[in-house]
């Protein structure tokens, strides 16, 4: 088995609903992504030879899903009042609503899923929320 691991980081506000402590606040955070890609074999021919896939193809693809989510709110869809987002949006602010509550381990599965879906073979997303405190996806 190989793997080809990289990393890309995003800024983001966000709150945790339903939490019991200074998390339930909004506030943010640099989240760190680790990302890896898995196959059995080595491309046997062409521009990826003796590749599992060029690391700029990798790079660019994991970049581009952190990208999306780089210095918005990420708000979990149903937490707010339609009017509070209405407002948000009004003042100019991007706001990426998502349908689950946003955690480290939610974070980790839906980059995981997005990666994959883009062709990858995805085999684990590490999600760091602070240096020292990470969540692992690894279906
Ligand atoms: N398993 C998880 N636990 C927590 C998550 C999470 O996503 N998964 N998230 C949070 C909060 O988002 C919070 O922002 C993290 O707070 P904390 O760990 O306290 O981080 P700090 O930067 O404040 O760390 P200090 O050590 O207090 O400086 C909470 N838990
Ligand atoms: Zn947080």
């Amino acid at each position: 088995m190989y793997e080809l691991k990289t990393e890309t980081a995003f800024d983001g506000a966000h709150f945790l609903t339903d939490y019991y402590g200074k998390c339930e606040n909004l506030h943010g955070h640099r989240w760190r992504v680790v990302a890896y890609i898995g196959k059995e074999a080595l491309e046997t021919a062409g521009t990826h030879k003796d590749m599992v896939l060029d690391f700029s193809v990798f790079k660019r693809t994991v970049r581009a899903v952190a990208e999306e989510l780089d210095h918005t709110f990420l708000v979990e869809e149903g937490s707010l009042r339609p009017e509070t987002i209405a407002c948000l949006e009004s003042e100019g602010f991007d706001l990426t609503v998502l349908p689950f509550r946003t955690t480290a381990e939610n974070l980790a599965t839906y980059l995981f899923e997005r990666i994959a879906a883009s062709g990858l073979p995805a085999t684990c997303v590490e999600v760091y929320e602070t240096p020292n405190n990470c969540a692992i996806y690894r279906p």
